[in-house]
C-alpha cells in the first residue's frame, strides 16, 4: 500500500531556494544563522520529521504534534506535508530497527533531535537504498541547519551504516523488538492472545493503513457511489458489509462527495459496530464514548433512532456535532463522563448501547505508530480499570431485554476477552449473544481493515 502522498521530493542542491531561507541581500550584515535547507528538499521534510519523532521520543502525541505544526507552516505544498508525514509516520512504525543500529554505532545517546534524524534517515536508507548516498547527503545538509556541531557525527555514522549493511542486517535480526517492530512486552501480549496469528499481527502494525469510505445511505447509493469514485480515479472494491475500501488513500479533501455528505472516512473494520447493534427505528440508543462520531453518525444513517451521544472532552464533542451538520443527521450530544450516571441520565432506560471504550490502540497502531514508544505495559492494567468502570455505569441505564455492544480497536486479551468475561461474572443479568456462532468478534488488523473486538451482551428481560 502506497503512503497517501507519495513522497517524491528533490535533493536540496537541485532545489530552487526556498522563502525558508533566512536573511536577505537587503538585510543588515549580522552573524548569520545556518539557513534551513527549502521547503521542497527531502532535507527540510527530514528536518521536521526528525523534530517530530525527537518531540515522541520526549513524550508527545505525533498527530497532535502535526496538525500544530501545519497550523504554524500554512504555507506548506501539499508534497512537503506529505513528505512530513511519511518520514515521520514510517520512522515511528519501525521501533526498535534504528535503535539496534544506533547502539552499536553511537557510544552515547545523541541529543534528540540527532537521535530523531538518525531514526528518519535510518528508516529511509531501507526504504530507498538505491538513493543512499542522497538520504545520507541530506541528513547531514537538515544536522548542518539546527545543530552544525553535530553534522560530522551524522555524517560518520550513516556511512558507516553503508559500509557495513551485512552486519545491520545481523543486529537487527538478533534483536527481538528491532525485529517484529514493536516493543517487547507488547510483543509477548500478541504472541499469547493470538498464538495462531501474533506475527501476521504484528506485521499489520508495521504497514500502511487501508483507507474506507462509509457511504451514507440516506443520501446516497453504494454501488452507485463506486461508480461515481472509480470514474473520478478513485477505484475500490464493495466488502460484503457494505464499506468501500479504495485502492490507495487519498486525502480526504480530494473525496467527490465528501463535503455533500454522500460520505465519510472510516475503516472497515469500525463499520461492523452499527452492523452488530442493529438499532430499530424509534428506539432510544445511547452512543457512550461518541468523539468524533464515526458510529454515532452511522447508526443515524442506519435508522430513524433517538440516540444520546456523550463524550468527556468537550473539544471532542464539538467534533460529533459538525460531522453530523455535515451528514445531515440529528442526535442529542452531550459533554459528560458516562461513569457518572447520575449526572447526565434521565432515568429513561435504553433499548441499545455502544460502548467504544477508550482502550490501547493496539489494533489501530499503524495509524498512530507513536503509541507503541509511548505506552508502557501497566497502561492496559489502567485501561482495563476504565473499561470495567465504563461497562458497570453504563448497565445501569440498559433496559430489560435491551442489548450493548461492547467495542474496542485492541488486540489485548485484558481488554477484550477477559474483559467481558470479568463483566459477565459481576453480572448475572447478562448474556453474552453469539456473533456468526462465535463468543465475540475479534478481527485482527489486515490490508482490509484494522483491528477491532466486539462483544454483544443482552440483559435478562
Ligand atoms: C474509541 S474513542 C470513540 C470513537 C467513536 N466511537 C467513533 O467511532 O468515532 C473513545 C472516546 O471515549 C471518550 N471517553 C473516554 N472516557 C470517557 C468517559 N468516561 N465518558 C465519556 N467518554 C469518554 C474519549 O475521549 C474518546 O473520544
Amino acid at each position: 500500500m502506497q503512503p497517501a502522498f507519495p513522497v517524491s521530493i528533490v535533493p536540496s542542491s537541485s532545489a530552487p531556494r526556498g522563502s525558508a531561507q533566512r536573511g536577505s541581500r537587503n538585510s543588515p550584515p549580522r552573524r548569520q544563522a545556518p539557513a534551513l535547507p527549502p521547503q521542497d528538499s527531502l532535507a527540510y521534510a527530514m528536518l521536521q520529521a526528525a523534530q517530530l519523532v525527537a518531540g515522541v521520543l520526549e513524550g508527545a502525541n505525533l498527530t497532535d504534534a502535526y496538525e500544530k505544526l501545519l497550523k504554524a507552516q500554512p504555507g506548506w505544498s501539499d508534497a512537503t506535508r506529505g513528505a512530513v508525514r511519511d518520514l515521520a509516520w514510517s520512522t515511528l512504525r519501525d521501533y526498535g530497527r534504528g535503535d539496534a543500529v544506533l547502539s552499536q554505532l553511537v557510544p552515547r545517546l545523541p541529543p534528540p533531535f540527532i537521535h530523531g534524524l538518525l531514526l528518519v534517515a535510518l528508516c529511509r536508507l531501507a526504504q530507498r537504498p538505491e538513493q543512499a548516498h542522497t538520504v545520507v547527503d541530506q541528513a547531514v545538509s537538515a544536522a548542518a541547519a539546527l545543530m552544525p556541531g553535530l553534522k560530522g557525527m551524522v555524517n560518520g555514522v550513516l556511512r558507516n551504516v553503508l559500509r557495513q549493511t551485512d552486519a545491520v542486517r545481523g543486529w537487527q535480526a538478533e534483536d527481538e523488538e528491532s525485529r517484529y517492530a514493536h516493543p517487547r512486552w507488547w510483543i509477548a501480549e500478541v504472541r499469547a492472545a493470538h498464538p495462531q496469528n501474533w506475527e501476521a499481527v504484528l506485521a499489520a502494525g508495521c504497514s500502511h493503513p487501508p483507507m474506507s469510505l462509509r457511504i451514507n445511505r440516506r443520501r446516497a447509493e453504494a454501488q452507485a457511489e463506486a461508480a461515481r469514485l472509480a470514474a473520478a480515479g478513485l477505484p475500490g472494491r464493495l466488502l460484503a458489509h457494505g464499506a468501500l475500501l479504495l485502492e490507495r488513500p487519498v486525502a480526504v479533501g480530494r473525496l467527490p462527495g465528501y463535503a455533500e455528505g454522500r460520505l465519510s472516512v472510516q475503516d472497515a473494520g469500525a463499520q461492523w459496530a452499527a452492523r452488530l447493534l442493529a438499532p430499530r427505528a424509534g428506539e432510544r440508543v445511547l452512543d457512550a464514548c461518541a468523539a468524533p462520531g464515526g458510529k454515532t453518525a452511522h447508526l443515524l444513517e442506519s435508522a430513524d433512532i433517538d440516540l444520546l451521544a456523550l463524550e468527556l472532552d468537550p473539544q471532542r464533542a464539538a467534533r460529533i456535532q459538525s460531522n453530523l451538520e455535515r451528514l445531515g443527521l440529528r442526535a442529542r450530544v452531550k459533554t459528560a463522563d458516562c461513569r457518572d450516571v447520575d449526572g447526565w441520565w434521565d432515568g429513561r432506560p435504553f433499548d441499545r448501547i455502544l460502548a467504544d471504550v477508550p482502550c490501547s490502540a493496539s489494533g489501530v497502531v499503524r495509524r498512530h505508530p507513536d503509541i507503541k514508544w509511548l505506552r508502557r505495559k501497566e497502561d492496559i492494567a489502567t485501561f482495563a480499570e476504565q473499561q470495567a468502570a465504563i461497562l458497570d455505569a453504563l448497565w445501569r441505564t440498559l433496559a430489560p431485554g435491551g442489548t450493548m455492544l461492547y467495542v474496542t480497536c485492541s488486540v489485548f486479551d485484558a481488554e477484550n476477552g477477559a474483559q467481558v468475561e470479568r463483566f459477565l461474572a459481576r453480572h448475572m443479568d447478562a448474556e453474552r449473544l453469539p456473533i456468526d456462532g462465535r463468543p465475540a468478534f475479534q478481527l485482527l488488523p489486515n490490508a482490509e481493515h484494522d483491528g477491532f473486538y466486539y462483544a454483544l451482551l443482552r440483559k435478562s428481560a
